[in-house]
């Protein structure tokens, strides 16, 4: 059962800077690998604070299931905007250049009891399994999407077996 057959976006990717999309393209590129219908914008909980209350407090209204929201340094976005909704939220910590990315990991995933923001490793593959639970999430509910998720499984798992080691240098 295709649960959205209007192509109306089921998952929001926001970003607190379009210098975080080459990470948070990650996310992007699995939801699109998966035919899951997505938007991807920036919006910032610092920077546009009302944008970021709009898009947060809409949310569920318009539809979404999830939104990955990736930041980083000072990463208060996914926990403001899980403070908004109760579509869940999915944090992906962008690597800083200060520190590494531990700044944003620790903004982001140390929240509130009550406010739950699902963290996720810092960069680019913590921003493709933001995208990977997204899927896995709206399998729920999407038998094809389970069937599809399932066979991306099974090809991983399969690469891994054909892995082949090089002779010893
Ligand atoms: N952490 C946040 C938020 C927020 O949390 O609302 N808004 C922007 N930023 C972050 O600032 C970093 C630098 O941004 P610029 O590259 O625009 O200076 C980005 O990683 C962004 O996510």
């Amino acid at each position: 059962m295709n649960a959205n057959p209007s192509g109306q976006p089921l998952v929001g990717v926001i970003m607190g800077s379009n210098s975080d999309w080459p990470t948070m393209q990650a996310a992007a590129r699995m939801l699109a690998e998966f035919g899951v219908p997505y938007e991807a914008r920036v919006v910032s909980a610092h920077r546009t604070p009302d944008l970021m209350f709009e898009y947060a407090e809409a949310a569920r209204g318009r539809g979404l299931k999830a939104i990955i929201a990736g930041a980083g340094g000072a990463a208060h976005l996914p926990g403001m905007v899980a403070a908004k909704t109760t579509v869940p939220v999915l944090g992906v910590p962008v690597q800083s250049k200060a520190l590494s990315g531990q700044d944003s990991l620790l903004s982001i995933v140390q929240m509130p009891k009550g406010i739950p923001v699902a963290t996720f490793a810092i960069g680019e593959a913590g921003a493709a399994n933001a995208g990977l639970f997204a899927v896995a999430l709206l399998a729920g509910g999407d038998a094809e999407l389970a069937a599809r998720l399932e066979a991306f499984r099974a090809r991983q798992t399969q690469t891994v077996l054909d892995m082949a080691l090089p002779p010893l240098a």
